[in-house]
């Protein structure tokens, strides 16, 4: 079964009357599947997400989001359609004052009555899921915290930590490392990855660190310019495309550290307190 099928899809944002964000897109993606879309800044792969999230409505071409049209559904239906989508965007847009634990619950919230959800503002009605999921993404003890009092990578996991919440069968996650150290990136992709294998979802992460893609994701899907400038098994990428993708922007791509030299060992005074 495809989550999402795209025949030569174009998308323009509104007002932007020259150029296409993305142009003439054909893709399929089997449900369960894992994708990394990568590319350089401004080659469309938000516009993507936010198309596949039913965000931003195609300009041509045709899109099927679970074998419906969503564009030619009416708007309610479409509506019901979103519950089966999670995007979790590059900046998430949480409330400021609001406790971590009230802001991670609101995934829920399509799944609430009004009154339930009402009931939750004041006395967050499941704590200990909100816990569960905050904990995957080494936040458990930010749980009471306010949300405007997190660091930038504490919001980014708190916005995670919603979207392990959340119902949906296509998990859609813009850029989920951008204020996070290695490590936390590592523990933060492999949850998402654990999370979307345990419900059979399919995940599309776009990402700017291409090791990381390389090394997580069995598919990854490249744009650039807003078409797609190759669609591969990760085994078939090599570092003269990741080049060429990149050429003219300010990635260069990182010498590869043999995995039996410890990096803090050849280069001198690594790791020294200065
Ligand atoms: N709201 C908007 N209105 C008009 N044009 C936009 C809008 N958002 C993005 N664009 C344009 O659409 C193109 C694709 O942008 P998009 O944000 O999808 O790229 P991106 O690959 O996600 O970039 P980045 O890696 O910097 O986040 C760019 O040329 C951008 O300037």
């Amino acid at each position: 079964m495809l989550t999402y099928q795209l025949q030569e899809l174009t998308v323009r944002h509104p007002g932007a009357t020259q150029q296409a964000a993305l142009h003439g897109l054909n893709l399929d993606i089997a449900q369960g599947e894992q994708i990394a879309l990568i590319g350089p800044s401004g080659a469309g792969k938000t516009t993507l997400l936010a198309t596949l999230a039913l965000a931003q409505q195609p300009a041509s071409g045709s899109l099927q989001a679970f074998g419906v049209a969503p564009w030619q559904l009416s708007h309610s239906e479409r509506h019901r359609l979103r519950a089966k989508l999670f995007l979790a965007p590059q900046t998430p847009p949480l409330p400021p004052r609001q406790r971590v634990v009230t802001a991670v619950l609101a995934a829920r919230l399509p799944q609430w009555s009004l009154w339930r959800a009402l009931a939750s503002l004041f006395k967050p009605a499941d704590p200990e899921a909100a816990w569960q999921a905050l904990a995957r993404f080494n936040l458990g003890d930010k749980l009471y915290a306010r949300v405007d009092r997190l660091s930038g990578g504490e919001r980014q996991r708190c916005a995670l930590a919603r979207l392990l919440l959340a119902p949906a069968q296509a998990l859609l996650v813009d850029e989920p490392l951008s204020a996070l150290d290695p490590a936390l990136s590592s523990l933060t992709l492999n949850t998402l990855r654990e999370e979307a294998r345990q419900r059979n979802a399919t995940l599309i992460c776009s990402l700017h660190q291409v090791e990381l893609a390389l090394s997580h994701f069995p598919r990854i899907i490249a744009l650039r310019d807003g078409r797609i400038a190759f669609d591969l098994p990760r085994e078939q990428v090599s570092p003269a495309m990741i080049a060429t993708l990149y050429q003219g922007d300010s990635y260069t791509a990182p010498a590869p550290v043999p995995a039996e030299i410890d990096p803090m060992a050849v280069v001198p005074g690594a790791g020294a307190c200065l």
